[in-house]
């Protein structure tokens, strides 16, 4: 079937780095609850990778069963392939929309551009613009709608959905982890980065979020990792009333929740949530936890970032064989009892070193997905409902609810380099900002490490170091 997609029907729904997120607002049955996913092309990036390279393949083409990406004559097939074939055996197809590819031209996607511009964050179209030269887009069911709820029925029963951008949920434990660097096995990922992200000013405050609070399985410690959520949701954290956006921010990061937000969104959560003034927002998010942790979508997705064995520090050296190049980090390395831990990685077979790189770039994708959680009241007793079902005894009500990843896309390979340098740019930071504080005469300061008090005094106490 053709299907033919006018520019007027469709409005802006968000972005993230390399995709442009629309939804449809016409009459076409076929189209109703529908995203549409374009890519978008950095600025400064000259030239657009059109195929995959020959060392992507090489990474690829033992998956999926058969050589399923030989026949990916673009990028785009093949991160469609990818989504397919990886990720949702991976994560459940229960739990993944991979959506079809759909034809669009150039005008369309020059309409789209044009309409959508001064809906995204500056910083957001700065850095990048919708992709004109690509030839298709890919449409997806909308999850931050109850699935089949069209109009009629949307109506008539609100959905409320959250989105959560979980990040990367265990502590490493890998032996190529170098000793200076070992506050990565200690604190996670996400909040070493936001004490970077911190001191480069991208973000105004240091979240209380920490990935392994939400992976942890304990109900207390997601409830925890939910509110910490709401306080601080950054990029991590949005919410959807019947499919608008009503917390959170469109695009990009969200400020910091004060009283203002907080008791709009107490508001809007009025005919949703059947609780007192004030009692609201903590109900919404202890129904966010209980769905969290009864789905047990984080431990399966936690599963699938486990698949990072052996830390960047270690795949990186698979990579340069990968690639056939001299490994940079072993010519920088230089000590000698360093080399000989890494020279073992140099010695593997070229099969054991794809699948590092293989595993290794499957986990990333994993850790940078996002998960969204869509919910409508379910009739009291309702046993035949084909969803699960969360109980919230606090107000009484019950709640049919459907979990969905988005975002499963491939993870360019040479990003490796990329990876390596970030991973010791955010240890690097914390650890000058510890030797900060752990100075003589900045005692007062030492317990830092654990509670991040005074983190803003630290941070520029380190910048002007
Ligand atoms: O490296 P990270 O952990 O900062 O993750 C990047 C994300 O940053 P953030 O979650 O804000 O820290 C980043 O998100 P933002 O652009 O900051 O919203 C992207 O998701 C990026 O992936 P890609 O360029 O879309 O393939 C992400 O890059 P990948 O690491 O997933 O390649
Ligand atoms: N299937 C969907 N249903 C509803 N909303 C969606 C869907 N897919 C994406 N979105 C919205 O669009 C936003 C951007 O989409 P997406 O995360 O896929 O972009 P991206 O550029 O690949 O992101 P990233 O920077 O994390 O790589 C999401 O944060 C979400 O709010
Ligand atoms: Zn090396």
């Amino acid at each position: 079937m053709e299907l033919v997609l006018e520019a007027k029907d469709w409005i802006y729904k968000g972005e993230g780095a390399v995709n442009l997120v629309l939804s449809y607002t016409g009459t076409s049955p076929n189209l109703m609850g529908k995203v549409l996913r374009v890519q978008k092309v950095k600025r400064k990036e000259s030239e657009y990778e059109k195929a995959l390279s020959k060392h992507e393949y090489l990474v690829w083409k033992e998956t999926g069963g058969g050589d399923v990406f030989l026949s990916a004559s673009t990028k785009d097939i093949a991160n469609h392939i990818y989504v397919q074939q990886v990720m949702c055996p991976l994560l459940g197809s229960q739990h993944i929309d991979a959506g079809v590819r759909v034809e669009v031209t150039r005008e369309f996607l020059e309409s789209i551009h044009n309409a959508v511009l001064f809906q995204r964050p500056c910083w957001r179209a700065e850095n990048a613009r919708v992709n004109t030269q690509s030839h298709s887009a890919i449409l997806m069911s909308d999850h931050s709608i109850f699935p089949h709820g069209g109009v009629h029925e949307q109506q008539q029963q609100l959905c409320i959905a959250v989105e959560i951008k979980p990040k990367c949920g265990f502590l490493p434990i890998s032996r190529f982890i170098r000793e200076e660097n070992a506050a990565k096995k200690r604190i996670s990922r996400f909040k070493l980065h936001q004490i970077l992200k911190f001191h480069q000013r991208k973000i105004s405050q240091i979240s209380e979020y920490d990935p392994l609070d939400m992976f942890s399985a304990s109900k207390e410690r997601v409830l925890k990792s939910v509110k910490d959520l709401f306080l601080t949701p950054q990029n991590n954290f949005r919410v959807f009333l019947n499919g608008s956006l009503v917390f959170g921010s469109l695009g990009g990061g969200a400020e910091d929740t004060d009283t203002r937000i907080a008791q709009a969104f107490e508001d809007t959560l009025k005919d949703v949530i059947q609780a007192d003034e004030g009692m609201r927002t903590p109900n919404f998010l202890q129904l966010v936890a209980e769905a969290v942790s009864e789905s047990g979508v984080m431990d399966r997705l936690l599963q699938v970032q486990k698949l990072d064995v052996f830390d960047v520090e270690g795949a990186i050296h698979a990579y340069y064989d990968v690639v056939s190049q001299p490994c940079v980090v072993c010519r920088d390395l230089g000590e000698a009892k360093l080399l000989n831990r890494y020279e073992s990685l140099h010695s593997l077979r070229i099969d054991e070193s794809l699948k590092i790189v293989r595993d290794f770039l499957i986990s990333a994708t994993a850790k940078d997905l996002s998960l969204m959680i869509s919910f409508r009241a379910s009739g009291k007793g309702n046993l035949a409902s084909p969803y699960d079902v969360v109980f919230l005894e606090s107000i009484n009500q019950s709640f049919d609810y459907k979990a969905s990843f988005i975002d499963l896309d491939m993870k360019p390979l040479e990003r490796m380099a990329y990876y390596y340098k970030l991973d010791q740019e955010i240890v690097g930071c914390y650890s000058r900002m510890m030797e900060t504080v752990n100075r003589p005469g900045k005692s007062s300061l030492v317990q830092l490490e654990t509670t991040y008090c005074d983190q803003s005094a630290a941070i520029e106490d380190t910048s002007s170091a």
